[in-house]
């Protein structure tokens, strides 16, 4: 039999603690305009925490409700990591709870992100410094068995995943920035968002002006009646 699935790679290259102070403070909406618009993960994986994520991704594959290769991630995980779990759209079994929610926090892990089910959601929902993105809950809790695949690439939420990519979330949603872009999309988001501060501030002084919104009319010949 292959190793396809049934495979760990032991470690892989972070991104700098100064590139990732770049993307801390920046709103994951215009990280995604920076990826002309098509980075974010299905919006069905949402918040079962407070708190802004933006670190590089631990990438984990598992069955369908099993979570072997979470428990051996536990102990090779780095400080700041945001572990990305792959489970096959795991809807009604568990693929982790408020105990390994906790250790990975104790082991430095900045946060969770799955494809599937979670359980003890209201703990989960009161761990501080580790939000937690899911589709859903189930009571059922995850089998053991395995097999699955630690740091390879993975698809979650229909975004390719690679070991080390920075993943980002706030109450938007969650976007993948691959991490050979990374250092041109924080250049790139920054003055998006300097841009967007310049437009607030005409807004607010009503001096804010849409031509291209006339063109566009013009262009679709709108049939405009005065009454
Ligand atoms: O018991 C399990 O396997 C999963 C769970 O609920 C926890 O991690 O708290
Ligand atoms: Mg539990």
């Amino acid at each position: 039999m292959s190793t396809v699935n049934c495979r760990i790679v032991l470690d892989f290259e972070r991104p700098s603690k100064e590139l990732l102070e770049k993307f801390k403070e920046l709103p994951v909406a215009t990280l995604d305009d920076s990826m002309n618009r098509m980075s974010a993960m299905d919006s069905g994986i949402h918040a079962y925490s407070k708190g802004k994520l933006a670190g590089p991704a631990f990438t984990i594959k598992v069955p369908y409700g099993d979570n072997l290769m979470l428990h051996k991630s536990v102990d090779m995980i780095k400080p700041g990591d945001i572990l990305v779990i792959q489970c096959e759209n795991s809807l009604n079994r568990a693929i982790f709870g408020s105990l390994l929610v906790n250790n990975l926090k104790e082991k430095g892990a900045r946060g969770i992100i799955v494809d599937g089910a979670i359980r003890d959601s209201e703990e989960i929902s009161q761990i501080e410094g580790i939000p937690v993105y899911a589709r859903c809950t189930s009571p059922n809790g995850p089998w053991k068995n395995g097999p699955g695949e630690i740091n390879t690439t993975i698809a979650v939420g229909g975004q390719i995943v690679r070991p080390g990519d920075i993943v980002c979330a706030d109450q938007d949603g969650i976007v993948v920035v691959p991490q050979e872009y990374a250092e041109e999309i924080a250049a790139e988001t920054k003055e998006k968002e300097e841009g967007e501060k310049v437009v607030l501030a005409q807004m607010l002084a009503g001096k804010f002006e849409r031509p291209w919104v006339e063109q566009a009319m013009e262009k679709l010949k709108v049939d405009v009646k005065p009454r």
